[in-house]
């Protein structure tokens, strides 16, 4: 794209601001700015006020697949899931694309090492939980890893500086996470410097449609893989590939699966895995209304008492059909830095506009049938993602130790 036809394009979308600075700029910046102005999607900025979600809803609670339960049948599951495996219809994506803010940590997270006396980085524990499985299948497993255009390049190179812990590299396969513009509250797009408009990755429900446009779907195609495992990098005791949820996904009859835990208090920041309108659905911590929180079933047990735990099973053939249907939008306030007015740069401590995010967990609606698949929390669920206190470094540490890992 050239100055003129960005001109063009910007007078017309109201946002000329971008090009404020533009003769200050180097050639270079000039082109990298003009190549970014190119792919912004504008129509996202006309959805502000129209936030798709949680409208309409007919919200109710859903038995989970608890873990008494599993361990009756838990050969049959294990065989099924490993059968399923073996015949190479398992692959793995890896959700290592969000900015990891909360955590205060600047490299990509799975860099981060949770190791005391010794390395043990996040992205090592889950390359090792995921070794159990081939070893135990006797194959290699596709494994995906979505990153963003920030984290991409150091994400890659750590990969290769530490030999892919011991993977296949044949089998690893990286791709972007495909970003959005941030704006303010009127729709204007801020600039994060004086060249370049601020920009952030499009929520952890982009991954489907990053994943195509990387060009990964025909390797889908060609290997034959029909379920994908994806999860988040943030949970360094949860089992990836896992035969059993695979079975029990597979012999239940249901088309996709997710992860739950008993909930240890009933706000903890899980998102709960119900129905709406009869279809299945996830309702996220921060939409889940104090009536909810506290409604009890036929038991007295809390009814909404499983959050999920962002590992989930999805066949590829619905996947396919998501591309062309619109996911819900969420529009997110957040503390976006920008460029002020007198050209430097501000940092805001309080939130001062919008970012455009689609949730994975959206996806699930559009699955048919999701069988919640109950784990032990305390063996399979430490996510980090705080510095200190509820998920963070130090309570995943302890629950590391408690399941044998010497740190
Ligand atoms: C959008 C999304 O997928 N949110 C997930 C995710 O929460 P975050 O607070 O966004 O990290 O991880 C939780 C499990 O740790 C899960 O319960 C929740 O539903």
């Amino acid at each position: 794209m050239n100055y003129e036809n960005a001109y063009k394009l910007l007078e017309e979308k109201g946002q000329l601001h971008l090009l404020k600075y533009y003769d200050t700029l180097s050639e270079a910046e000039q082109a990298a700015l003009l190549n970014q102005i190119s792919e912004i999607d504008f129509s996202l900025i006309d959805m502000i006020g129209h936030n798709s979600s949680g409208s309409d809803s007919d919200i109710a609670p859903v038995a989970a697949l608890q873990m008494d339960s599993i361990a009756e049948k838990y050969d049959i599951y294990k065989n099924a899931g490993l059968e399923a495996i073996k015949a190479g219809d398992l692959a793995l994506v890896l959700l290592a694309g969000g900015q990891g803010t909360r955590l205060g940590f600047s490299g990509p997270k799975g860099t981060f090492n949770v190791g005391v006396t010794k390395d043990m980085f996040i992205f090592q524990l889950l390359i090792e939980h995921t070794l159990d499985i081939v070893k135990m299948a006797d194959t290699w497993i596709h494994f995906f890893i979505m990153t963003n255009e920030k984290n991409h390049d150091d994400t890659t190179s750590f990969f290769k500086e530490h030999d892919y812990f011991g993977y296949n590299p044949e089998y690893v396969h990286f791709f972007k996470q495909e970003m959005v513009p941030s704006v303010d509250f009127n729709g204007k797009i801020y600039l994060e410097e004086k060249g370049k408009v601020a920009m952030s990755p499009n929520g952890n429900g982009g991954w489907f449609s990053s994943l195509c446009k990387a060009g990964h779907l025909d390797k889908l195609t060609k290997y034959g893989i029909k379920y994908i495992n994806v999860f988040s990098v943030d949970n360094v005791l949860q089992r990836i590939a896992d035969p059993v949820f695979l079975g029990a996904v597979l012999t239940e009859g249901f088309l996709s699966g997710g992860k739950v835990v008993k909930k240890a208090y009933p706000d903890e920041k899980v998102g709960v895995l119900c129905t709406n309108h009869g279809k299945p659905y996830i309702v996220e911590y921060y939409e889940l209304t104090d009536a909810m929180r506290d409604e009890r079933d036929a038991n007295g047990d809390y009814a909404y008492n499983y959050g999920v735990t962002l590992n989930y099973i999805f066949p590829v053939d619905r996947l396919m059909k998501i591309m062309n249907e619109s996911m819900p939008l969420h529009i997110v306030k957040k503390a976006i830095p920008y460029v002020g007015e007198d050209g430097e740069i501000v940092k805001p401590s309080e939130p001062n506009g919008y970012k455009f995010e689609t949730l994975a967990l959206d996806m699930i609606a559009y699955m048919g049938t999701c069988l919640p698949f109950e784990v032990d929390r305390e063996k399979e669920f430490a996510p980090i993602k705080n510095a200190t206190g509820n998920d963070s470094i130090d309570s995943a540490r302890e629950l590391l130790k408690k399941n044998g890992y010497t740190l």
